[in-house]
């Protein structure tokens, strides 16, 4: 299995690259690339570490080296929030790094799944998509928005509320990766909440981004839980990759079309990247008030990344 990271000389690249050193199956390669000049040291760093992963650095004029023969490509590369800013903020800089890192993708490894990181994710997948159709490459099924850190925030902020372990909550999250757009299923995770605590928890989980960047005041957004998260969401990959396909992730995937072209649904994994779309099921009263208001947006928010690419 060879994972290629892109922007991983970065704040998430780097948490991301050392958990997928630690964590990927032997004989698994890891390949780092960044146009950071600091990305060779980054791979003779985790080099070191004892198991059997091996690493290489990929400079800035070395993007298709990096991506030959790559069965995942996970793209944290661009650039983050500071306080003040939504994450429609990136785009300016943001749409232009994608567009480019998946053209080369397209040129290298066009059968690899690829998950985008890099925000404002609600557009950048939908230019993703844009850009395999015109290299004749797009697989619908290849093609993951990485919305795993919304669930695992769901997850621990619901076991804080219950005093449980959070490796026993299970918390769905639907829709897209901003804002309202984002919308945790409280409803299905058989535990119990009073009608101010969904509002609280819901709002929290949606705002949890934010909270994350105001405390780092100004020093970037979420990079260690947001490298936990991919690493989740990698590892979760590349078992189903390797023939297991009972392995179900949320992921902004796109869909038929029924709430929005993408859009975040539990999906089962397997060998050939999505198996099945799973229904999200039924959603209570408040859920489905919340989705209905925010779809617009998200909607307008791929239409942004579709019309980019000319
Ligand atoms: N999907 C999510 O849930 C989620 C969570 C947190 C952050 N993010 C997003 O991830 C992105 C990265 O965040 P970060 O904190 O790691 O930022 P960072 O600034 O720490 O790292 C970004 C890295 O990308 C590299 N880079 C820039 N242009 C590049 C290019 N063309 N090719 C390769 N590498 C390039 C930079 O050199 C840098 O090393 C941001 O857009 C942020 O908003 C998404
Ligand atoms: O909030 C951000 O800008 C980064 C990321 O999307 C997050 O949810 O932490």
């Amino acid at each position: 299995m060879k994972v290629a990271v892109l922007g991983a000389a970065g704040g998430i690249g780097q948490a991301l690259s050392l958990l997928l050193k630690t964590q990927l199956p032997a004989g698994s390669k890891l390949a780092l690339y960044d146009v950071a000049p600091v990305v060779p040291g980054v791979a003779v760093d985790l080099s070191h570490i004892p198991t059997a992963v091996e690493v290489k650095g990929y400079g800035k004029e070395d993007l298709a080296s990096a991506l030959v023969g790559a069965d995942i490509v996970l793209i944290p590369a661009g650039v983050p929030r500071k306080p003040g800013m939504d994450r429609s903020d990136l785009f300016n800089i943001n749409a232009g790094i994608v567009a480019n890192l998946i053209e080369a993708v397209a040129d290298n490894c066009p059968d690899a799944c690829v998950g985008v990181i890099t925000n404002p994710v609600n557009t950048t997948v939908a230019i993703a998509k844009r850009v395999l159709e015109k290299k004749g490459v797009y697989n619908k099924n290849k093609l993951f928005g990485v919305t795993t850190l919304d669930v695992i925030r769901a997850e621990t902020f619901v076991a804080e509320i219950h005093g449980m372990n959070p490796s026993e909550v299970q918390v769905p999250v639907i829709g897209g990766h901003s804002g309202t757009t984002i919308l945790p299923l409280l409803s299905q995770t058989g535990l119990t909440f009073s009608d101010e605590q969904i509002e609280q928890l819901t709002h929290r989980i949606q705002n949890a981004g934010t909270e994350v960047v105001e405390a780092k005041a100004g020093g970037g957004s979420a990079t260690l839980s947001m490298g936990q998260a991919a690493a989740r969401f990698c590892l979760s990959l590349v078992k189903a990759l390797q023939g297991d396909d009972s392995v179900v992730e949320c992921t902004y995937v796109e869909t038929d079309g029924q709430d929005a072209l993408f859009f975040a649904h539990p999906v089962r994994l397997g060998p050939k990247g999505v198996e099945e779309i799973l229904s999200y099921g039924e959603l209570s009263a408040f859920e489905e008030k919340a989705k209905a208001s925010m779809l617009d947006g998200l909607k307008g928010d791929i239409q942004s990344g579709l019309d980019f690419v000319k």
